[in-house]
């Protein structure tokens, strides 16, 4: 591997001869492959794969599986994430709490932090994830529909956009663009784009974005930033700029001594911050460090009262929100979504668990379902930011009909028996992934259908009789034509 020669020299002083020549080595060692399951959709792992310290769902393969001809990865039952980034779930369990929070994942495409987060938070919590490059959005969008979680906005903006949204957020990620020395293994071009120039840019830009969004995370709210880098220009220079421009508290989090994590390497600080090596610890590089914004902050507002809570490390526990414990008097309850009758809304209340805990949401031909007690918040992100999709999409118009949408398939809130379903089989599936004609069997019954692999749903066809449509999303099909040989799954 050729690595860039002020790379080289800067990386050499900053970890030592000889760290930096078995760094070297293992960047030319094979890079492990390693997936993160989903709470949500259990399914028949296959056992005996090592799992990941500091990620309760996260297992190394011994294999890289053939993911793309795998339908249970099409329908959300895990998310294929190198290890070191699932280090972001010690800051959540150490600093999080037990009560509800709003959070943000600030640069959040394709959407392997936010899938885990979305995991993790505590039940009613609210996660925002952005991205301001629209088309990553979209992918966004799509990982995190398939994940399945209904409480999520995706919204494409700007960091500058969310300024207005002040003391908006508990907990925000700033998982920034940065040099991506940590992806050489992973990415060569990661290695022809790095440039002593490049690091720079980026180390001015992940300050502007933290600059921007800093307004917007409550008093006491906890900040975490991460990269894939390995240069303190980015990493440790910029946190001790955010703790001495914003007077924000680094906070330690809690580690064992066996994952062998790299601490400060800044010359003349020791502030804790988390660095991944991969010639210490099986994953690629990663650094990541936990910030608490100063400050105690009560809110009054209508029959909101918000208390956010600068806590001491040892104390678990975000916020106090009253009025979410209680159950908050909703904007628009038991009002009837205007182009939906009674008896359709009543339909498809039934489609989904805890209907009672959301608004459904009609917008052009499309309804949603959108957590009540959120509805405020909504309002707040739609004036200042571009929304690419907010709560669960359940239904589309079709003439007078309601026909369900892919993405409630998909939803860990799915009614189990709220459609008949078919279990299809392993070419079935894929026939069906690639969008083409599915041929059910003669005792399926006509209509919608939600069809099953291995007993987790993947979509709907509607079954015309000789033959079913299919209603798998065009954009998300498989496009390719081939099937390798032999497919290796992470399931049996
Ligand atoms: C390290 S990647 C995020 C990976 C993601 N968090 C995950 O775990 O899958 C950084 C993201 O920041 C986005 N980005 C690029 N420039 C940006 C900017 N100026 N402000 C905010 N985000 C930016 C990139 O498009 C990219 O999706």
């Amino acid at each position: 591997m050729e690595l860039p020669v002020s790379f080289a020299d800067y990386t050499r002083t900053l970890l030592g001869d000889e760290d930096y020549k078995e760094l070297v080595t293992s960047l030319e060692s094979e890079q492990s492959v390693s997936i993160r399951l989903n709470p949500l959709k259990p399914f028949a792992f296959r056992s005996g794969e090592h799992a990941v310290p500091w990620c309760t769902s996260g297992f190394y393969l011994e294999e890289r599986p053939t993911f793309t001809f795998d339908p249970l990865f099409h329908a959300g039952c895990y998310y294929v994430q190198e290890a070191s980034s699932m280090f972001v779930e010690q800051a959540l369990k150490q600093y999080m709490g037990e009560e509800p929070v709003v959070m943000l994942d600030l640069c959040a495409a394709p959407g392997g932090k936010s899938t885990h987060i979305r995991s993790l938070l505590p039940d009613n919590s609210l996660l925002i994830a952005n991205e301001v490059i629209r088309n990553r959005s979209q992918i966004l969008a799509e990982n995190l529909t398939k994940w399945g979680h209904p409480d999520v906005v995706v919204t494409n903006s700007d960091p500058s956009d969310f300024t207005p949204l002040e003391d908006f957020f508990d907990v925000i990620l700033t998982d920034v663009p940065c040099s991506g020395e940590g992806m050489f293994r992973k990415d060569p071009v990661a290695i022809s784009e790095w440039s002593p120039e490049n690091v720079e840019i980026c180390r001015q830009r992940q300050r502007r974005i933290i600059a921007d969004i800093w307004p917007c995370l409550k008093p006491g709210g906890i900040l975490i930033y991460s990269t894939c880098t390995y240069n303190t220009k980015e990493n440790e220079e910029n946190i001790r700029w955010i703790r001495d421009e914003f007077g924000a508290e680094v906070l330690p989090l809690d580690v064992a001594e066996e994952w062998n994590i790299t601490g400060n390497l800044l010359q003349g600080e020791s502030f804790p911050v988390y660095r991944f090596l991969p010639h210490k610890t099986q994953g690629e590089g990663f650094f990541l460090a936990v910030l608490r914004k100063p400050g105690m902050s009560v809110r009054n507002s209508g029959d909101k009262q918000l208390i956010s809570l600068a806590i001491a490390p040892e104390t678990p526990g975000l916020r106090v929100e009253k009025s979410r414990e209680k159950g908050r008097k909703v904007q628009g309850k038991g009002k009837q979504t205007p182009g939906l009758s009674k008896e359709q809304l009543a339909i498809l209340q039934k489609w989904i668990f805890t209907a009672d805990k959301y608004e459904f949401i009609q917008k052009g031909g499309n309804v949603s379902a959108f957590p009540k007690c959120y509805i405020p918040e909504l309002s707040a992100l739609q004036s200042s930011l571009r929304i690419v999709q907010a709560g669960l999409e359940i239904a589309g118009q079709k003439g007078k009909d309601w026909i369900p949408c892919h993405a409630l398939a998909v939803s860990g809130i799915l009614v189990s028996d709220a459609f008949p379903c078919e279990e299809i089989s392993y070419e079935q599936a894929i026939a069906y992934l690639r969008k083409e004609a599915v041929t059910l069997s003669d005792a399926a019954p006509r209509g919608v259908v939600l069809l099953t692999y291995k007993h987790v749903p993947l979509g709907f066809v509607k079954n015309i009789g000789n033959r079913a449509n299919n209603l798998y999303p065009q954009e998300w099909r498989i496009r390719s034509g081939y099937l390798p040989e032999t497919v290796v799954k992470v399931h049996s």
